[in-house]
């Protein structure tokens, strides 16, 4: 192991406070019977609470050996317990998935000390789905989608701001230009947890799971 930086080293980090609080108390009793009701209240409260990109989101894949990546991505739908985002398919992410269509979403407001965790199958979208997706970006974010090669290694950043000018460019000159792999990904959920946690550790953790005609609700172990 080489030389620990100051804040990371194992005194720092136990110095940094988590869930200090004060945060909200969450009662599962009063929960709605289905958990995409009670995804848009605990939104709407990141959102009172100022939570900057409250719809961001972490999405987990699995490589054909079965190893986890991870990276940040924006919520684009909710529909009846279909969670969307948007990608290129050819990225990492789109591989990881066209293998395994598997994935799992974690969302974490710290300032309400909140975790929403979802996993499920993935469904690709149909095409008209992902482009009018794709339409509705600004003309820079279809400049980057029309590249089409995220993931892949880059020589130097003015390549990346060559390749990019000129796609914006394009996106600019033709509004009906669509990214041949833009893919809208749509994960069926059939667990949907809620986590709130307590200053006193006596977190609460609601699970939603899939049944026939509804969701079965179930209480966990924080
Ligand atoms: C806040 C935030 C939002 C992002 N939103 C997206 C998104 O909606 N779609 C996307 O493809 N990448 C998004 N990214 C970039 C991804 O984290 C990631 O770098 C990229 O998708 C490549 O991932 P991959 O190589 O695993 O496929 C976002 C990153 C951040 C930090």
């Amino acid at each position: 192991m080489g030389l620990m930086g100051e804040i990371t080293s194992a005194w720092s980090l136990r110095r940094l406070p988590s869930l200090a609080g004060p945060l909200p108390s969450f009662d599962p009793g009063s929960a709605p019977p289905d958990p995409d009701a009670l995804f848009d209240r605990w939104l709407a409260d990141a959102i009172a609470a100022g939570v900057v990109e409250p719809h961001a989101m972490t999405l987990s894949t699995v490589d054909p050996a079965g190893r986890p990546s991870a990276r940040v991505l924006i919520l684009k739908y909710l529909r009846d317990g279909h969670w969307a985002f948007a990608s290129g398919s050819a990225s990492r992410k789109g591989k990881e998935l066209a293998n395994t269509p598997w994935a799992a979403l974690t969302f974490y407001w710290s300032a309400l000390g909140r975790q929403v965790r979802v996993r499920g199958p993935v469904e690709i979208a149909d095409a008209a789905e992902s482009a009018a997706d794709f339409l509705a970006r600004s003309p820079g974010a279809r400049g980057g989608g029309l590249i089409g090669n995220q993931s892949e290694p880059l020589a130097s950043l003015a390549e990346r701001d060559r390749v990019l000018d000129e796609a914006s460019a394009r996106a600019c000159a033709d509004p009906d230009l669509v990214a041949a792999d833009w893919t809208v990904y749509w994960v069926v959920a059939d667990e949907v947890e809620f986590w709130q946690g307590d200053e006193r550790r006596r977190h609460v953790r609601l699970q939603y799971t899939r049944a026939t005609g509804g969701w079965h609700r179930q209480l966990l172990w924080p």
